[in-house]
Order: C-alpha cells, then sequence, then structure tokens
C-alpha cells in the first residue's frame, strides 16, 4: 500500500499529505548476535508481536534506540525491510528515522525511501551537533519538504542535538505542507508544550517522545507516542493512549504512573543499552549486545527494569477500563 495520500493543497499549491499519525509507535531495537551481527529473524519477531499481539498503531525503523548511527548502510536497507514487510503484513504505518546533520545527504536518503511507498513518514531530529540556529535548521527541514518526496516528522530533542526550537519556528515548520507532526521530547512540560499540545490535530500530529512523561503529554493532548519503552509491555503503552483518548482518567493516571516507573527504569543507562538488557532476559533476542560506543547496561539496571517489565498479574485489563 502507498501510504501517502495527499489531501489538500498547502503551501506554494503542494498538497498536505495525510500519514495517519495516532496511537502508539513503537521504535524497535536493532538485535544483534553475541559477535554483533545484525540478528534479522529477531528483529522480524518483534515487528510482527509489536503490532499483532501489542496492538501498537505503527513501527519506526533506524530511531535512536535502533542504535541507526552505528548500522552499516546495509544494514540499515534490511532493518527497513523487514520493518516494511511486517507493516505491510499488518496494515501499518511505517515511519523511518533520517538521522543526519548534512542536508544534501538526507534529501538523498529520502528519496530513496519513497520510492519504496513503504513509508509514511521520516523521522527527522533537528540536525544535530552542528547548531546551526532556529533559521538554519528551518531551512533544513524546507529543503527535505521541498525535495525529499516524503511527509515529515520533527524530531524535537534538544539534549540530544543541542538545538532548541522556540513555537514561532515550530509554527513555521507546521506551516510547510510535508510536515505531518513533531516528536515531542523537550524534557520539559512548559507554556510551550501547552500550547504545542493543545494545537495538535490530524494534520500535524503531535507525538510524545520522552517516556516517563507520556502520561500528562497524553491528558494535554498528545495524539500519540514514538515509546522506546515500549519495546517492552507494548500493549500496556498502547492501552494508556487509549484511555487518554476515550477520556477514561483515573485509569490512564494509575496506568500512566505505573508505567512511567518502568520508563525510568529502562532509561536508567543509555538508551537502549536497558531494553535490550530487559527484552534479552525475556528470551526474545538472542544478545544484549549494543555496538560502541555504547556499553551494555550493569545486571543491576537490568534486573530493576526487567522487574517492572511484567505486568503485576492483578490487574486485568478489564480492571484497567473500570
Ligand atoms: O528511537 C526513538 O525513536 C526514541 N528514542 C529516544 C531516545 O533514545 O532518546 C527515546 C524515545 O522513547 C524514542
Amino acid at each position: 500500500m502507498n501510504w501517502i495520500y495527499w489531501v489538500c493543497v498547502g503551501q506554494a499549491g503542494r498538497m498536505k499529505p495525510e500519514a495517519n499519525l495516532t496511537g502508539l509507535f513503537v521504535p524497535l531495537v536493532t538485535p544483534f548476535t553475541n559477535d554483533l551481527r545484525l540478528a534479522p529473524d529477531a528483529l522480524a519477531r518483534l515487528a510482527d508481536e509489536a503490532l499483532s499481539v501489542g496492538g501498537a498503531h505503527g513501527l519506526v525503523a533506524l530511531g535512536t534506540t535502533a542504535e541507526a548511527a552505528t548500522l552499516t548502510t546495509e544494514e540499515r536497507k534490511a532493518v527497513v525491510r523487514i520493518c516494511s514487510a511486517a507493516c505491510r503484513a499488518h496494515g501499518a504505518p511505517l515511519i523511518v528515522g533520517v538521522g543526519t546533520n548534512d542536508t544534501a545527504a538526507a534529501v538523498m536518503t529520502l528519496r530513496e525511501l519513497a520510492q519504496s511507498g513503504d513509508v509514511a513518514a521520516a523521522l527527522v531530529p533537528t540536525p544535530p551537533y552542528i547548531r546551526p540556529g532556529e533559521a538554519g535548521t528551518l531551512a533544513h527541514f524546507t529543503a527535505l519538504a521541498e525535495h525529499g518526496g516524503l511527509p515529515l516528522v520533527v524530531y524535537d530533542i534538544p539534549y540530544r542535538t543541542g538545538q532548541r526550537l522556540s513555537t514561532g519556528t515550530l509554527n513555521a515548520l507546521r506551516n510547510l505542507p510535508e510536515v505531518v507532526g513533531v516528536k515531542y521530547a523537550t524534557g520539559a512540560i512548559d507554556a510551550a508544550a501547552m500550547e504545542l499540545l493543545d494545537s495538535s490535530t490530524q494534520d500535524f500530529a503531535v507525538l510524545g517522545g520522552d517516556d516517563a512523561v507520556i502520561s500528562p503529554l497524553l491528558a494535554a493532548g498528545a495524539r500519540g507516542g514514538i515509546l522506546a519503552s515500549a519495546n517492552v509491555r507494548t500493549a500496556d503503552y498502547a492501552q494508556l493512549i487509549t484511555l487518554w483518548q476515550s477520556d477514561s482518567t483515573g485509569p490512564a493516571r494509575r496506568l500512566g504512573a505505573e508505567l512511567a516507573r518502568l520508563s525510568a527504569a529502562l532509561f536508567a543507562e543509555p538508551n537502549p543499552t536497558v531494553i535490550k538488557g530487559v527484552l534479552h532476559a525475556q528470551g526474545r533476542i538472542p544478545s544484549p549486545a549494543v555496538r560502541l560506543p555504547l556499553l551494555a547496561a550493569s545486571p543491576d539496571s537490568v534486573w530493576q527494569a526487567a522487574d517492572l517489565a511484567t505486568a503485576p498479574a492483578h490487574r486485568s485489563l478489564q480492571e484497567t477500563a473500570a
């Protein structure tokens, strides 16, 4: 299925794509073997489970959680192929991370991804490390929007990129016809965040990207989340979004508090080291191995998170929804 439907005329005669960005998107880890080779079968299993058993709305390939920065070009293609196949099989949208600070290279990557017809949107961080300023960041996204051929989700994560975005710049980005959403991970729920969350719409989706505070982000209007923590307890993160969307505030608050403890434990060491440790402890990936400069998480962190990664037996879905 070609995910890009161009629905209304936008800026400069360009059309606004409808990318269906709501609910839970799981940014999958990239499983490795003990000797650090890609483990494609394990990835295919994770992708299928997230969409079938886990009830995720869609997947993110090549996010930060996927260790995209240390994958080879061939491995990146393999990861996208595997995630595309799972999304196609489940009729689910696929978002692909395109994280570079080289505008021209990002345009080339977007064009290649667009050719497949399998990609609903690209998740693009503000250019990391260079700190081009807000005008440079806007120029970067304008070039990607005009020449990349894919809907874009702006990834606002200043603690990783070193570049903040003001409300004015976010509004300018939103006005680009190809920009269909923002993954909001500024670490703050302040006046600017509240204004942005209040303006989340179908054609410009605000998706929460700070796992530990996803519950308040959803309460304030986020249409969903891209959450590394949802590699474990996928169904519970999907349920949390459903609860907030159906105004079931009591159960949503309780489940949100419980999952915040899990997310804090999963992020006790650099992402995705603890998540991989937990998935390995659960027998879901062949190894907890990560590539340098990441180091495997300590047994203590993995043990603490693994303990929270099992949903309490007493809480059935009916109880949560009551
Ligand atoms: O890979 C992602 O997408 C995410 N990465 C973030 C990070 O590692 O900073 C966390 C978020 O949950 C999703």
